[in-house]
């Protein structure tokens, strides 16, 4: 396979005959364009975060304290994006994460499909939210041989929880991402200037509409009494009681990989593994939940050190190439982004999935050819210094 990098030269040679790329190049163009195209309720909700944002905005910033040592004469000229995550073999170390108003980035508000066709077409795999427009089931189908992992928030009835996890087990999703840091919903000042909480509106509840055991706790279907069926959204979302000792029942759900995202603390992680899960989500949920917190980067390393041999996943302030070089010098198996492919859909629908997340390859892909490393393993915590 030609490396990802190469898709630069397209763009020039295009610039030869006067085609120059109708998308964003740089991630400030593209949140400038997904304002634009945004109502201000959803720009609103995914732009912002907990707080004066302080964290939201030091998750990026952090990653500038660190750079990477550049190696000549590496023999780089053939780079190795592949990665291994519990036996799946992935094209490249990105993953998307999950963004629960991802359906509703565009206008149609199929945005779930959408970002599904755009994982099939690239083989970046998406880590589908329990927030759907369209039932979990039919975002799997349009997956096609990209894998694709379930995201739950377990709501606090166990009955719901388990209909869930077997309804993604049988859809083929490959592994279970068990969300802790929204447990309760951080306090969002943009959000609540204007009043708005979408889930509210009965948007990207599908997963609960469809699902038996939810509707069997309605008087009425939600499509006669919509109303009903968001009230017992909002009643049963929360789950703030959940502890350690419920892990032992989430592991015999399913048979499936199961993650924890939201682990920041080492002492966590080690806590999860000795708890029989399979691997360990490394985020603050891009600031959206706590502020006041730490750049979710810096957590990373003793995250990846108490994992032991389970997998650490990475996201929260990723927006270039060079973020995503670092984050797996610091250990992290795959990374993620959440704003920036839902900006790409807002902007330009699947294409516009597709046009960021090939830029952040072909970005990652020539940062390892410039600066020597060939492969994710020459990626160790040697290729990073501290900047002074
Ligand atoms: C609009 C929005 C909705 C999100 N919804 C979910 C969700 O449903 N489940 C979840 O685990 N994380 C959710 N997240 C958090 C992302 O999975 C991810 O942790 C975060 O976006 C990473 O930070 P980044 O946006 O800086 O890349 C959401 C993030 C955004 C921006
Ligand atoms: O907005 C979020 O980040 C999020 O993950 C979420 C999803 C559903 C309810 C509350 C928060």
């Amino acid at each position: 396979m030609a490396n990802h990098g190469e898709w630069q030269f397209g763009i020039y040679f295009n610039g030869l005959v006067g085609q120059k790329p109708s998308l964003p190049m740089s991630y400030d163009a593209l949140e400038r364009a997904a304002e634009a195209a945004m109502s201000e309720e959803v720009w609103s909700y995914v732009a912002g975060g907990a707080g004066n944002e302080h964290t939201q905005r030091a998750n990026v910033t952090a990653f500038e304290r660190w750079g990477l040592m550049p190696r000549m004469l590496a023999g780089a000229a053939q780079r190795k994006l592949g990665v291994e995550i519990f036996g799946q073999q992935l094209p490249t170390p990105l993953m998307m994460a999950p963004v629960g108003v991802i359906g509703i980035c565009e206008p149609e508000g199929h945005g779930d499909l959408t970002t599904a066709r755009a994982a099939a077409a690239t083989g970046v795999p998406m880590i589908a939210s329990t927030l759907m427009q369209d039932p979990l089931e039919d975002v799997a189908a349009a997956l096609g041989d990209t894998p694709g992992w379930f995201q739950l928030y377990p709501p606090n009835d166990r009955e719901l929880t388990e209909s869930l996890v077997r309804r993604a087990e049988a859809a083929g999703y490959q592994a279970i991402v068990i969300t802790l840091d929204t447990l309760a919903l951080g306090w969002r000042p943009r959000d609540l200037r204007i009043a708005s909480f979408p889930q509210l509106t009965g948007l990207c509840l599908a997963n609960y509409t469809s699902d038996p055991v939810f509707r069997s706790r309605l008087d009425a279907p939600p499509e006669e009494d919509p109303q009903a069926a968001t009230g017992l959204w909002a009643r049963i979302f929360g789950n703030q009681s959940l502890s350690w000792d419920d892990l032992a029942w989430f592991r015999s759900l399913t048979t499936l990989p199961i993650l924890l995202k939201g682990i920041c603390s080492p002492d966590d992680a080690r806590r999860a593994v000795d708890a029989g899960m399979d691997g360990i989500y490394c985020s603050n949920h891009g600031g959206r939940q706590a502020n006041g917190g730490l750049p979710a980067i810096d957590c990373l390393a003793d995250v990846v050190d108490a994992a032991g041999d389970a997998p650490v996943i990475f996201d929260s302030g990723v927006r270039g190439g060079p973020d995503i070089v670092k984050a797996l010098a610091m250990g992290a198996r795959a990374v993620a982004v959440g704003r920036p492919y839902a900006y790409g859909l807002a902007v330009g629908g699947q294409e516009g999935i597709e046009h960021v997340l090939r830029s952040l390859l072909a970005e990652t892909d020539l940062t390892m050819a410039v600066d020597g490393y060939p492969t994710i393993a020459s990626l160790t915590r040697d290729a990073l210094r501290p900047v002074r």
